[in-house]
């Protein structure tokens, strides 16, 4: 069963297309991760799940509902990029509040330790850190007791303890059966965490299925050396699959055959140094086919993966 179901969405704004012919399905009990690079549509097709804008063309069922249905927002929690948060209040008033605004919610008690807060209970919400406020924003989206959490970038701003206890409480959620989807610029917690992962680009799907299958699209392993190799040469080895030469013959490539590619250099005398092999990541997956803009497997130059995705990964 799915708990979204984007069917040829498109979105635009004036002249700007957010989104366009977006066909994508979120499965129920999982959780799913919507990765992309900034612009890349991920916030409009999550406020357009929330229910709080419309598509320009195409449907959108949540819930195998019209996500603008008050009776489907019930049963959502949502955590936009940005909440407001009643400042005011202490975090435990804060929660009890938007516990009073449903028929069956989550105890108090429960919401503040899911989201880390029962150290802070008592301080005023306009008191909180960047990273405390969104915990508290945590809170709040699932005191409703949800059946799907819709999350825009939740870890921003958290400390690296507190992203930890944040994927847990995520795990602990979905192991109750709960879906999640969120979005986030974590590749590296996205590929431990995440059940199956979409790759947004340019308001289009470019990829989507489990971090695993992902991976496997660009290669089982990213091999990288210094050697006196063009491009043309290092994609002419065998195996290579997608590859970069860059200054001072930095080259890194993907291949699923890493031995065979080094008893090549190897035994053609190709004499190279600086050698590292790892497993490839979700990282390198989501780096090749954003930059590439197809998933297609066939051996492209990348450009430098200094992306604005690994900063923090
Ligand atoms: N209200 C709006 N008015 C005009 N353009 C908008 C509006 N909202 C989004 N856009 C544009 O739509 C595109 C997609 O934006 P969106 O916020 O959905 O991307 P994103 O993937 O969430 O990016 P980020 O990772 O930076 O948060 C961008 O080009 C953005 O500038």
């Amino acid at each position: 069963m799915n708990v979204v179901e984007m069917q040829g969405v498109s979105r635009t704004y004036g002249p700007v297309t957010a989104l366009r012919d977006l066909s994508l399905q979120v499965r129920a009990g999982e959780l799913t991760a919507l990765l992309g690079p900034n612009g890349a549509g991920k916030t409009t097709a999550i406020s357009l799940m929330l229910g709080l804008s419309r598509p320009t063309s195409g449907t959108v069922r949540v819930l195998g509902e019209d996500p603008r249905h008050s009776a489907v927002r019930a049963r959502i929690g949502a955590m936009p990029q940005e909440s407001a948060l009643p400042g005011a209040l202490t975090v435990r008033e804060a929660v009890t509040l938007f516990a009073s605004f449903h028929a069956a919610p989550l105890g108090v008690g429960q919401a503040l330790a899911l989201a880390g807060l029962e150290d802070r209970a008592n301080r005023r919400a306009g008191r909180l850190s960047g990273g405390e406020r969104r915990r508290l924003a945590f809170a709040l989206a699932l005191i409703g007791n949800p059946e799907l959490l819709l999350i825009d970038e939740p870890t921003t701003g958290m400390d690296a303890a507190s992203r930890q206890a944040f994927w847990e409480a995520l795990g602990e959620l979905r192991g109750q059966g709960r879906s999640v989807l969120l979005t986030t610029h974590y590749l590296e917690e996205a590929e431990r965490a995440a059940d199956r992962v979409l790759v947004l680009h340019g308001g289009q799907l470019l990829a989507g299925g489990t971090p695993e299958a992902l991976r496997a699209q660009v290669g089982g392993a990213r091999v990288s050396f210094r050697a006196g190799l063009t491009l043309a040469e290092v994609r002419a080895l065998p195996g290579v699959r997608s590859a970069q030469v860059g200054e001072g013959g930095h080259t890194e490539l993907h291949t699923d055959t890493p031995e065979r590619l080094l008893a090549e250099l190897v035994g053609r005398d190709v004499p190279f140094r600086d050698l590292e092999v790892r497993r490839a990541t979700l990282e390198d997956a989501f780096l090749t086919l954003t930059a590439t803009g197809h998933s297609s497997q066939t051996a492209s130059p990348s450009p430098s993966p200094a992306s604005p995705l690994s900063q923090g990964a």
